[in-house]
């Protein structure tokens, strides 16, 4: 496998897992997020509602004790007092004052709720202020009350009705140079016993206070951001709203931030999701949303009210989830480690795999080969002998293809007859276990044959013969070389007829067959006349060409069964079986007279010539009780060497 198919293995192991894992995990992942969200939700109605109630129980207390202030009969008097032209008023000593100024300052100065009250007559004159000690600085003149929202809204209204202010500084009204906080003014009518109208009760609520009460009870989570507008949008807190940064009391939330105030201005309450936050508000109208409250109506400006309370928190996020929730994220971590790692593992345990499959492959093909293709046969048998294997070698000696051979024949049926037998012994014992050989000769498809060494040895499992697997050696060409060799060595190589050792050899065995049969056998030797006068005179060559000629004109005069052999130089000899002495001697007469007529044609000189050879023949039978050549071989060249003596160009019959 090259290096690039690696790295895109390896990348695909990295990122499959990845996506698998990424695509099983999201669902889970959406659903825990779903269910964050739920409880986001759940939370933000939660603190909304702790909020409303600290606010709304906060003012509508302040509600009831403005009420109550301005039903305390020493109150009622006093303001009646104050007022000369009323003819019904009761004349009011110091020490009521006194008790009367001492209570209220108490009950202003333990209560960090309030900032102030004043007590103001019909002309919007101050008369009486708790606690005493903020009542400094000059005023711009006596009756300054008469102009202000609560006088001139509560003047005029009836027995247990409030006026309630927007929350503000009222820096108009308020003394100069010192810290001046948000208030929010209640205002009620005092009426005399007789329900003749005497003033008002100013009770100045500390806004601070009462906010941060809200705070408290809403900002029990520490990323919750708490809002509280009016109903044009003005901020109403004293802390500003952290997402905007700069947002303080009074400040034009609606401007600075749109998008909260447009999800808020449309309904009355519901929430929205802002700038990555869950927005949760509702409306409160602090003039109908009273609980335990004896005030009849509570009037206001209309502009101001109602308010817009509500609460943020963040929406949660897949980075905060997975913060928040540590054991996801190793959960996460360990899951796409392990996916990763089998991924890596599954690539890199491939590649191994492929490249062993491709070594096996390899060597499997090369083991095929060695066996298909080898210079020997291999077959396997079955128990009854059956071909079950052939590799392609034998298949092609012996002319078959594998179709027709394995699983059809047996291979005792491609063996000759003569040589079954040996097969046979050789298989039963390769059956017992015991590795055999034999040698037989293999029938061929076009009738040849091949004769074969087979060795063969057993396959046996748990002891039981399975099959048998066999080589076979082809010995054809040793055979035939053997052949060639000893027929080499029985022949002479110029002329190619036998030589002196196949002469001595084969007489034994004629001799012997000759006696069985009872039948004669005769031997004839014979000398070329003069042939060193032919070597002499024509060189070697021509005496070469002399013999072979000489054989040939022989070999022509004689029968399939005589045998004519160069027993020496110029010499020859011929056994002739089933031949008695008389025909003997006409077949050497008719040698004689052959060579002694047939012209033998030689170059010579680089010319041919023709030349007339005689030769001469000793003749003899063997004799009945001769076994070996050797006395007839002697009588007969006695015989030729008369023949010599004589002149030559004759036969000599030596009989005994
Ligand atoms: N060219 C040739 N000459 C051979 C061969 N073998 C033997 N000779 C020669 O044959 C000759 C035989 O000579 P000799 O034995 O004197 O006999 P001869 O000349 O035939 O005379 P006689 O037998 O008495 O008639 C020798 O000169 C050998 O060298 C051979 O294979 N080739």
């Amino acid at each position: 496998m090259s290096l690039r198919r690696l790295h895109t293995r390896l990348l695909l192991a990295i990122c499959i897992p990845l996506i698998l894992v990424s695509t099983t995990l999201l669902p889970v992942l959406h659903v825990h997020m779903e269910s964050r969200l739920d409880s986001l939700h759940t939370e933000a109605d939660a603190l909304l509602k702790a909020g409303q109630e600290a606010l709304t129980r906060d003012i509508n207390e302040s509600l009831n004790y403005a009420l109550a202030i301005a039903e305390m009969p020493a109150l009622r008097r006093y303001l009646a007092a104050q007022d000369n032209s009323s003819i019904s008023a009761q004349p009011y000593s110091l020490s009521d004052l006194s008790q009367l100024s001492t209570f209220l300052n108490t009950l202003i100065s333990h209560n960090p709720r309030y900032t102030k009250l004043v007590l103001i007559d019909n002309h919007g004159s101050e008369v009486l202020r708790a606690p005493k000690s903020i009542q400094t600085g000059p005023r711009v003149n006596a009756n300054h009350h008469a102009y202000t929202d609560y006088f001139k809204g509560a003047s005029s209204l009836q027995p247990r009705d409030l006026y309630i202010s927007p929350p503000g500084r009222n820096l108009h009204f308020e003394l100069m140079g010192r810290d001046v906080i948000p208030v929010v003014n209640v205002s009620t009518p005092v009426f005399d016993a007789a329900g003749e109208r005497r003033g008002v009760v100013l009770l100045s609520l500390n806004w601070d206070y009462l906010t941060s009460a809200l705070r408290q009870a809403m900002l029990l989570d520490q990323d919750a951001n708490a809002i509280l507008i009016d109903a044009q949008g003005r901020w109403l807190l004293d802390e500003g709203f952290p997402p905007l940064n700069t947002t303080s009391f009074g400040s034009d939330f609606a401007a600075l931030s749109p998008l909260y105030w447009q999800a808020m201005q449309q309904r009355n309450t519901g929430h929205a999701k802002v700038d990555g936050q869950l927005l949760r508000f509702q409306t409160e109208d602090i003039r109908t949303q009273r609980y335990r409250s004896l005030a009849g109506t509570v009037f206001s400006e209309n502009a101001y009210y109602p308010w817009k309370l509500g609460v943020t928190l963040p929406l949660p996020t897949w980075r905060s989830l997975i913060e928040e929730e540590t054991t996801v994220l190793w959960f996460l971590l360990l899951t796409y480690g392990v996916a990763v790692a089998f991924g890596i593992f599954w690539a890199l345990s491939s590649q191994r795999q492929r490249q062993l499959r491709r070594a096996a492959q390899r060597h499997a093909h090369e083991v095929s080969d060695l066996y298909e293709n080898a210079p020997c046969g291999y077959h396997s048998l079955d128990t009854t002998g059956r071909v079950i294997k052939m590799n392609r070698t034998e298949l092609a000696w012996l002319g078959y293809t594998d179709e027709e051979v394995i699983g059809h024949i047996t291979y005792r049926e491609l063996i000759t007859p003569e040589t079954r037998d040996q097969f046979d012994k050789a298989f039963a014992n390769v059956k017992q276990n015991q590795p055999s050989s034999a040698e037989c000769s293999l029938l061929t498809r076009n009738g040849e044959q091949r004769h074969v060494m087979i060795q063969a040895s057993a396959f046996c499992r748990n002891g039981q013969f399975v099959h048998s697997r066999a080589t076979v050696f082809d010995l054809t060409e040793r055979k035939e070389l053997e052949e060639k060799l000893r027929a080499q060595a029985m022949t002479d190589p110029l002329t190619g007829v036998f030589n002196r050792r196949y002469l001595q050899a084969q007489a034994t065995t004629e001799i012997s067959r000759a006696r069985r049969q009872n039948l004669p056998i005769a031997f004839i030797a014979i000398d070329i006349d003069h042939f060193k006068h032919i070597n002499d005179t024509y060189g070697h060559d021509a005496g070469d060409d002399v013999l072979k000629n000489f054989t040939k004109i022989v070999t022509k005069l004689l029968r399939q069964e005589d045998l004519l052999c160069r027993v020496g130089g110029e010499e020859f000899a011929i056994l002739l079986p089933n031949t008695s002495l008389s025909q003997a001697e006409q077949v050497a007469e008719r040698i004689r007279r052959t060579t002694a007529v047939t012209p033998i044609n030689v170059t010579a000189e680089h010319a041919e010539q023709a030349l007339w050879l005689t030769a001469s023949l000793g003749v003899t039978t063997i004799l009945d009780n001769e076994k070996a050549l050797k006395p007839a071989l002697k009588r007969a060249d006695i015989g030729l060497y008369q023949a010599k003596e004589n002149g030559r160009n004759q036969v000599v019959v030596n009989a005994a």
